[in-house]
């Protein structure tokens, strides 16, 4: 099946025609000791391996495909040069590099001093589009002026990178329903040397850090604005932006071993990508509300999805098969965008409501035409490198079942995006196996919410525990059975009875003493390692098997870190009392890595 033929860019259109987002893909090249599990069929579509079918292939079709060969020269003429001449007309333009970390939205965007991206290229095009230029679009005598300003959207704040202060700058919409950031410094350019020299020192704000998957990985949304000013005498100046927006990427925890703050990152631009997902879907179904506010970035972007600039998404997929999750995901997104159409105008002519609704109405129909002619189909040839069930990561499994899950929620697997060709007796039952699940979770957060509501009364309740020392021990026999007749949970640690009057040859005596701010310590050691230990780590726990692991790095990946140890029972599988044995199993172990080396007395009960 084909897609409707889009029209070009360069077509002459009305002025406030609707124009839908423009999506292109480019491949990576595949690294040398990897096999690819997509390809490029012609200048417009690929396949994709069906991981249930080795004989199948996904094939997707967008405005433009850019293979693994194609130069930055290519990406940019064709996708980004032919929407430039609208700032010039006072129309928004954006450009979003989209994809998983790694895949080369960077590349594209900045590229490097031998292979320069479309941030260099658009600006040396648009200082000279405006030198060029002697009137404005109605003929009249006009002069134009370019500035620049650069931003990131790192952990939700808007942080200005030409003066950076580390404050989190307000988004707000102008009357024109343009988004703009206020106090965000502005630099003019009348050169491309005024724009490299800004632009250097900007750069190295910006936080980027090395994970498993990339050296310089993006930590954060980056967004170079260009603003072309045009005044005229006697009549109001206007102006027009061009965003460059290089996203960071969305990213598998398991395949970049981000721990800590690169995990706090991580989940914060994951969350972003969610919403901006969202965002995509609400304007292709037309969705009375478009969840802009959920995040910074989707904020930041209102303007290029569903807005007025004329925009182009460049999706990036990387072909190795430890991609393959997301590689699906990014086309998937990718395929979604191509429902969003926006409506350029030039500011003064604002968008009607009713202009509005209808702009709603065209990206609803779009939706409908375009799901009803195109989608992921299943291609005559495969593709030679495929992914054996059997060699995937249960992980991998799970996510790709959630999707399926969330593709069904939102009506869209009826209508030609299905992702995975499930056989339909087999995602019924899948489905309800995750609905029985949802209401296995849903319970276990009720009985973890009254948990918590007892222990704080209990917590209430109780002295403060004495405080106690932890001595080293040698030869000296732990009483093991020996508890304190109290209920209060613990830890016995042996300790030196004060001998005031001891002699240097008296034997030392010693007691036991029970110490509840050491199993606090331990709990938050063991806390530390599930939220930021390796799959190693975990399985070096006690009670934590493969696919408790697995488990653990799935929920850490889509939810965040855990915020208390009892977290661990919202998981599938985990009942209270499997925590429970869980933390005890690990609490001694965790303190004895606390503390100093050397033999220790330690023991615990409850
Ligand atoms: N089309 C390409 N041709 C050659 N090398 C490429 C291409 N795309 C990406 N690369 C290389 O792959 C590596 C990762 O690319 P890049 O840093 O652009 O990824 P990214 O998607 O921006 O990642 P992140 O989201 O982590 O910042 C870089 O070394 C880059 O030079």
């Amino acid at each position: 099946m084909q897609s409707q033929p889009r029209p070009s860019m360069k077509e002459h259109r009305q002025p406030d025609a609707p124009v839908p987002v423009r999506v292109c893909v480019r491949l990576r090249p595949c690294s040398k000791d990897s096999e690819p599990c997509v390809r490029g069929l012609d200048s417009r579509s690929l396949e994709l391996v069906n991981w249930r079918n080795a004989k199948e292939t996904f094939k997707y079709q967008f405005d433009t495909f850019y293979g693994d060969t194609a130069t930055q020269q290519d990406v940019y003429c064709s996708s980004v040069q032919p929407i430039l001449h609208h700032l010039l007309q006072g129309q928004n333009a954006s450009v979003l590099a989209y994809g998983p970390t790694g895949a080369g939205k960077t590349h594209t965007m900045l590229g490097s001093p031998q292979q320069p991206g479309v941030i260099p290229r658009a600006v040396r095009d648009i200082l000279h589009m405006v030198r060029e230029a002697g009137c404005g679009p109605d003929g009249h005598n006009c002069s134009y002026s370019v500035s620049m300003s650069y931003l990131e959207v790192y952990q939700e704040k808007v942080l200005d990178l030409l003066e950076p202060s580390g404050r989190d700058l307000v988004l707000r919409e102008t009357p024109d329903r343009s988004i703009m950031v206020t106090g965000l410094t502005e630099q003019e350019l009348s050169s491309f040397h005024d724009f490299e020299k800004h632009f250097l020192l900007a750069s190295r704000n910006r936080t980027v850090a090395s994970t498993g998957l990339n050296s310089r990985s993006s930590r954060s949304h980056a967004a170079l604005v260009l603003r072309v000013a045009q005044s005229r005498p006697l009549v109001p100046a206007r102006s027009a932006k061009l965003q460059l927006v290089d996203l960071a990427g969305c990213e598998d925890n398991r395949l970049t071993g981000n721990c800590g703050l690169r995990l706090r990152e991580s989940s914060v631009i994951n969350t972003s990508l969610l919403v901006l997902g969202k965002v995509v879907d609400a304007l292709r179904l037309g969705r009375p509300r478009v969840p802009y506010r959920d995040s910074k970035l989707t904020r930041l972007l209102q303007d290029s999805l569903g807005g007025s600039a004329h925009s182009v998404v460049i999706a990036h997929v990387a072909p190795e098969q430890r991609f393959y999750f997301d590689t699906l995901t990014t086309l998937n997104f990718a395929t979604r965008s191509k429902q969003v159409v926006n409506k350029p105008f030039a500011p003064g002519a604002l968008p009607e409501p009713a202009a509005e609704k209808t702009l709603q109405k065209e990206n609803s129909d779009k939706q409908k035409q375009s799901t009803s002619k195109e989608g992921p189909l299943v291609a005559e040839k495969p593709l030679g490198a495929l992914l054996p069930l059997d060699q995937l990561e249960p992980s991998l499994v799970q996510r790709v079942l959630r999707l399926e899950e969330l593709e069904r929620q939102q009506g869209a697997g009826h209508r030609g995006l299905p992702l995975l060709g499930t056989p339909k007796a087999e995602r019924k039952a899948l489905l309800r196996c995750l609905e029985e699940t949802q209401a296995e979770l849903e319970k276990m957060r009720q009985q973890q919410k009254e948990l918590e509501a007892k222990e704080l009364l209990r917590a209430a309740s109780t002295p403060e525990p004495p405080q106690a020392i932890v001595l080293p021990m040698r030869q000296v026999p732990i009483p093991q059975k020996r508890a304190p007749p109290t209920e209060d949970e613990g830890i016995l640690v042996l300790k030196r009875r004060s001998d005031p009057g001891g002699t240097e040859n008296a034997v030392p005596s010693w007691e036991l003493t029970r110490c509840q701010e050491l199993m606090v310590r331990g709990h938050q050691k063991l806390l530390e390692l599930l939220n930021q230990g390796s799959t190693r780590e975990l399985l070096s726990l006690k009670r934590i098997g493969p696919r408790t692991a697995e488990l653990i790095m799935a929920w850490r990946e889509q939810h965040g870190p855990f915020v208390t140890l009892q977290d661990l029972q919202r998981m599938e599988t985990m009942t209270a009392k499997k925590v429970a044995t869980l933390i005890k199993a690990n609490t001694l172990d965790c303190i004895q890595m606390l503390l100093p080396p050397g033999p220790s007395a330690l023991s615990l009960f409850s």
